[in-house]
Formats: structure tokens, C-alpha cells, sequence
């Protein structure tokens, strides 16, 4: 029986390396940057399948691309450049396997949503480009495969039509908050979408897809209850692509694994409470109840007696102070003596 995106994400947050194309084509450096996101403690590593004649009109495919980043004369002849066959993602996918890290790949198609369920990924990514595209939104729900969707370049009334489709068919789903711009302004970011998110679809995972520079954000993500944080990696940001400047190098994306870690044991529970850790600091700063001057047995205790201050050794902690007032000594005590439960009348 297939999983449940619940089982496959646990209860971490969950780390997507974002291949994507910055492999530059080669199979080699695909391999290269599955493993750097295994080292950097990614839990899945993912690419992008695009069936060109599916995805394209042939118009859009003989568009000239001129750019610095273009690896062809056309859109088509570049898209074709980055594009790995069939058969090289089932390679990829084996060496996956291999060293031990989930393999998945963005549908941004039909037919490669096929071929991507076909070869039996944990679940299926459908990025932003294809948020508004229904044919493969619905196609995708109708599958017995978890999925997750970003929603970058749409509208809210567009991401609540994912949201009612897919649960027609499954729960099995994520939602990503995204902005598609590489970079991403800050002031375009807006994470308290996640919040939005939570609240209007709360029986489903929500999580962020950050295009902007450095690990901050992406970590503060987490923070306000992102489960899945999906990242471009790249080996070098100054290569030839468009995804590279905004992509984390390994130590950097590294970093944010370790942030996000460090951040989930932080987060802990909203309970106020004295940790054992404090104790340390508290046996040495911690203040506790003395007498202010030099006090006769029977003498009963107001306000100006005592003081609360560091004291060798520590006694009764200084919120107690007002429990205090009114009682009765029964013995003599001397100024910044500690108070003692012992020398009260009880
Ligand atoms: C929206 C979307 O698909 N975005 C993807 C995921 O973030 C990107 O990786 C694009 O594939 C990439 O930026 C395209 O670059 P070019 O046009 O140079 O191949
Ligand atoms: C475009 C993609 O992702 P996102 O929209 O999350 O950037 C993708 O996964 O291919």
C-alpha cells in the first residue's frame, strides 16, 4: 500500500533539495548534488520532469532565448539541453536509492506525471507553473500518490480551487506557500501566508517553497509551523542558469538544516516552567529571601524586613516574599542572614 504523505514526511520538518536544473545537464553533477543534499541532511532530493511537446506549444519551444543564461538558440533547444530522458531518471533515482535519500521530481506535465508514478515516487512535486494548470491538477488528485503543490504566481481563489479539487479526492496533499521570483523581494515574501494557509486548510500539511536569498527566512518558515521547506542547492552560484544566484551552496544549505533542527528542539511546548538546565545559573544568580537587619525571636515580619538578594546559601525563592509578611520569628536572625522556613512560627 502506497504511504500517506503524513507517513513519508514524519514528524520533522520536512527538507526538499531542489536539484532542479542546476545539474547543467550533465548526469554526473546530478549525482554530485544528490549526495551533497543527503551529506547536508536533506530528506529527499528533487528534479524537475518536463515532457517539452506536453509542456510547450511548439511556438513557445522555437521562442529564441537569449540570455545569459540560455544553454540554446531557442526556449525549446535550451529546455531540451537540461532535460534528462527517461531512462537517466530512473539512474538517478536507483543511485537515490542507493545512499539512502528519498527521489522525487516536479509533474509539469501529464505525461511526466505518468512516467513519475510509473517509476514509483514516494510523492509527486507539481511546482507553481503548473498551479493553475487543472487538467494536471485534477489528473494528479485522481492518482493514488501523495502530492505536493506549490503556489506561486496564483491568486488565493485559485489556491482555494486546488485546495476544494484535490480534497475531492484525497487528503494526501501539501500546500507550498511560494513567490516565484528569483530572488524574492522580502516584501514580496508575505509568510504570513502560511498562516492563512493553516487556518483555511487545516486538515492539510502547509509548507514553504523559498526562492529568496540566504537561510533566514526559509528557517523563520519553520517557526510560524511550516512542515515541508523546499530549497534550490546548487554546487556553485555563479554557474551559468537562472536558478543558481537564488540556490544555496552546500554549507550554506547545510546551515539551514542544521537552523531548522535546532529551531524544531527550540520551539518545544507552551508550557512556562523552570528548566532543569537553569539550575546552574540559578544556584549561582538566583535570588532568594534575606533579612534586611538584625531581627529578636517573636518579632513579626513586615514589610522593610526583608530583602531578596544572592545569597550563600540560597533560601526560600524571592517570590515567596509576600507569604512572608505577618509571620512570627522564633528565633533571633542577623541582617542578610537567608530567611529559613524553619525560623518561622508556624
Ligand atoms: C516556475 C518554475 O518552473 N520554477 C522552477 C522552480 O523553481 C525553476 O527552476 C524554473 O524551472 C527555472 O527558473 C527556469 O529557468 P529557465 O527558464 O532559464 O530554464
Ligand atoms: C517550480 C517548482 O517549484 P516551486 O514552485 O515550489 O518553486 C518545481 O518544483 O518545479
Amino acid at each position: 500500500m502506497a504511504l500517506t504523505l503524513r507517513d513519508i514526511l514524519g514528524d520533522k520538518t520536512f527538507i526538499i533539495a531542489e536539484i532542479g536544473q542546476n545539474h547543467q545537464g550533465d548526469i554526473e553533477t546530478a549525482k554530485k548534488l544528490i549526495k551533497a543534499a543527503k551529506e547536508c541532511g536533506a530528506d529527499c532530493a528533487k528534479f524537475q520532469k518536463t515532457n517539452l511537446s506536453a509542456k510547450f506549444t511548439q511556438a513557445a519551444l522555437n521562442r529564441p532565448y537569449k540570455s545569459v543564461n540560455s544553454f540554446g538558440e531557442t526556449y525549446g533547444e535550451h529546455k531540451a539541453f537540461l532535460e534528462f530522458s527517461e531512462n537517466e531518471f530512473k539512474i538517478l533515482q536507483e543511485y537515490a536509492k542507493e545512499i539512502g535519500i528519498l527521489f522525487t521530481a516536479s509533474a509539469m506535465d501529464i505525461k511526466s506525471l505518468e512516467f513519475l508514478v510509473d517509476i514509483g515516487v514516494p510523492f509527486v512535486k507539481i511546482g507553481s507553473g503548473d498551479a493553475n494548470n487543472f487538467l494536471l491538477i485534477e489528473e494528479a488528485a485522481r492518482k493514488n500518490i501523495p502530492l505536493v503543490i506549490s503556489t506561486g504566481m496564483q491568486s488565493f481563489e485559485t489556491v482555494k480551487w486546488i485546495y476544494d479539487t484535490v480534497s475531492r479526492y484525497k487528503k494526501n496533499f501539501a500546500l507550498l506557500h511560494c513567490v516565484s521570483a528569483y530572488p524574492t523581494p522580502f516584501e514580496d515574501i508575505n509568510l504570513r501566508v502560511l498562516k492563512l494557509y493553516q487556518e483555511e486548510f487545516p486538515d492539510i500539511v502547509i509548507g514553504y517553497s523559498g526562492h529568496e536569498l540566504g537561510i533566514d527566512i526559509s528557517a523563520a518558515a519553520v517557526a510560524l509551523g511550516s512542515k515541508i521547506i523546499e530549497r534550490h542547492i546548487t554546487l556553485d552560484k555563479q554557474q551559468k542558469g537562472s536558478d543558481h544566484k537564488c540556490s544555496l551552496e552546500l554549507c550554506e544549505f547545510k546551515q539551514l538544516v542544521t537552523n531548522i533542527r535546532n529551531l524544531e528542539k527550540s520551539l518545544g511546548q507552551t508550557v512556562k516552567k523552570i528548566q532543569p538546565s537553569e539550575m546552574e545559573c540559578f544556584q549561582k544568580l538566583g535570588k532568594t529571601i534575606v533579612y534586611s537587619k538584625d531581627l529578636l525571636k517573636g518579632h513579626m515580619l513586615v514589610y522593610g524586613d526583608l530583602d531578596i538578594k544572592v545569597a550563600e546559601p540560597g533560601g526560600v525563592d524571592g517570590s515567596e516574599i509576600n507569604n512572608i509578611y505577618g509571620k512570627i520569628l522564633n528565633t533571633h536572625v542577623l541582617i542578610d542572614e537567608n530567611l529559613q522556613l524553619e525560623h518561622l512560627v508556624t
